[in-house]
């Protein structure tokens, strides 16, 4: 049975008047929870239930590759590192990086994000003082381009963050133009492709000046990060190292993947607290009964429960990867409906996560949907901000401790609040954000 969905006119208007994100929410409620579009000889199927994730993610996956869907963020963002590779090239990267990540492994960067995230309260502290409205995306950007630096790299030096950060954001919503939009080619000088170009010499310039500064030192003294382990790794066939430009891949990757989403992430947890004081009220009483006045220490954050459990309602309702998709390699049925082989399948954490059949007031933030037990009685898949399977983030655990940590140091000491009549604009570009920005002034507890 084919999928119901509106046609590629209807689609385009419908994108163009209320955004992708509100779009296919109509469309969804409209037409349930598998639609299509058929774009020229291309189908784009939206899929919501969680059996469906289950299906793309775990027991067919490998009818579901990272094809052509990726070829702008291969060409435009990240080349061919962990995010956009398949086959045997990801499977052989995965294996070298998976120690890194695991939960044991991501404990020895606790302490570096604490440092971290102590600085940012110094700098808080005189913003509170001041009394100034600050934007708070960049404020969670700087943090967590500053933290994946150390903690990849060893490395940081003040004015490249800033500039990183700006290059990053230059680079990303390009891309997603380019995925959504008809632009002229980049040799064309326009004022867009020019700053596109320049922030990804900047990028490419600065990654491959830490690549050399790493060579040009003694092997023996090279620190334990992830840099080392990609330099360092060897084909188990022929003996040779990674190429330069898949070490520049993957050291890119590493650096867009593993700040932007959960400065976004940190970005919505502000907002959502100053949106529910009730919340934000309990977190407190967590945070004075647990540590009072004094400093976090890593060991803390087991006490902490109630903290985690707003994080992980933020990226419930708020996920940074509102979509993440997977090319059909042969034809499936999902839900009842064909899938066509080719078909660029659009999976949802954004929908899936307001999806009635598995959750209560869906709209409704509240963090008490992450105790043990409600976790638990829940299908597997209705909750996916990382995706799921043996390609779910590799970062999930790194991403889910700093939010905790920036979390819990933060609120210890400020109540950041909305600008008086502040109304959230939620968009889609490539990843969500807030069309509208997020202004707050800093005020001390
Ligand atoms: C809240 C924060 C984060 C969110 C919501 C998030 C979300 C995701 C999602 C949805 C995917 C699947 C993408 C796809 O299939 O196209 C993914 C993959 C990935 N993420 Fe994250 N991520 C976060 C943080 C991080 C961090 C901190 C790192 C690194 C330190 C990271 C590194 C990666 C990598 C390398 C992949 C590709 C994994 C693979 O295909 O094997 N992410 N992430």
């Amino acid at each position: 049975m084919k999928a119901p969905g509106p046609g590629l006119f209807q689609f385009i208007r419908g994108v163009k008047q209320r955004g992708f994100l509100e779009f296919a929410g109509k469309q969804w409620r409209e037409h349930g929870d598998v639609f299509k579009v058929d774009i020229g000889r291309r189908t784009l199927m939206f899929v919501m239930h969680p059996d469906a994730v289950e299906r793309v993610n775990l027991s067919h996956r490998q009818n579901y590759d990272k094809r052509a869907s990726y070829d702008s963020v291969r060409k435009y963002l990240i080349g061919d590192g962990l995010v956009t590779s398949s086959g045997e090239l990801w499977r052989r990267q995965r294996k070298l990086m998976a120690p890194f990540f695991t939960p044991k492994g991501i404990q020895t960067y606790a302490d570096l994000m604490i440092r971290d995230t102590a600085r940012l309260v110094e700098r808080w502290q005189g913003l509170a003082a001041a009394g100034t409205e600050v934007e708070i995306a960049e404020e969670m950007t700087f943090i967590t381009a500053s933290i994946i630096l150390k903690a990849m790299f060893s490395t940081e030096t003040m004015e490249s963050i800033h500039q990183m950060k700006d290059a990053v954001g230059t680079m990303i919503s390009f891309t997603d133009t380019k995925m959504t939009g008809v632009h002229l080619p980049l040799w064309v000088p326009t004022s867009r492709n020019r700053k596109y170009l320049a922030a990804r010499e900047l990028v490419n310039r600065s990654i491959t000046s830490l690549i050399a500064q790493r060579r040009a030192t003694d092997e023996a003294n090279w620190p334990d990060d992830l840099l080392s382990r990609l330099m360092k790794a060897r084909d188990e066939e022929t003996g040779q190292p990674m190429s330069e430009s898949l070490l520049r891949d993957e050291s890119i990757t590493a650096f867009f993947a593993g700040h932007e989403t959960t400065a976004r992430t940190m970005t919505f947890t502000w907002y959502a607290l100053a949106a529910n004081p009730k919340v934000t009220e309990r977190l407190h009483e967590e945070i004075d009964r647990v540590l009072g006045d004094r400093p976090l220490a890593a060991e803390d954050l087991r006490q902490l429960p109630y903290a985690l459990q707003v994080v992980k309602e933020v990226l419930r309702l708020y996920p940074a990867a509102p979509f993440y998709v997977r090319d059909a390699v042969a034809g499936d049925k999902i839900g009842g409906f064909d899938v066509p082989a080719g078909a660029a399948v659009m999976l949802s954490p954004y929908y899936t996560h307001r999806h009635p059949q598995f959750w209560d007031d869906p709209e409704a933030f509240d963090p008490d949907r992450w105790t043990r037990e409600r976790e638990k009685a829940r299908h597997d898949h209705a909750y996916h901000p990382f995706a799921a399977g043996p390609r779910v983030c590799i970062g999930n655990n790194f991403s889910l401790l700093e939010s905790h940590v920036l979390l819990v140091m933060l609120a210890q000491r400020f109540t950041p609040r909305l600008r008086p009549g502040y109304v959230p604009q939620w968009i889609m570009e490539g990843t969500l954000g807030l069309g509208n920005g997020l202004p707050m002034t800093i005020a001390a507890r």
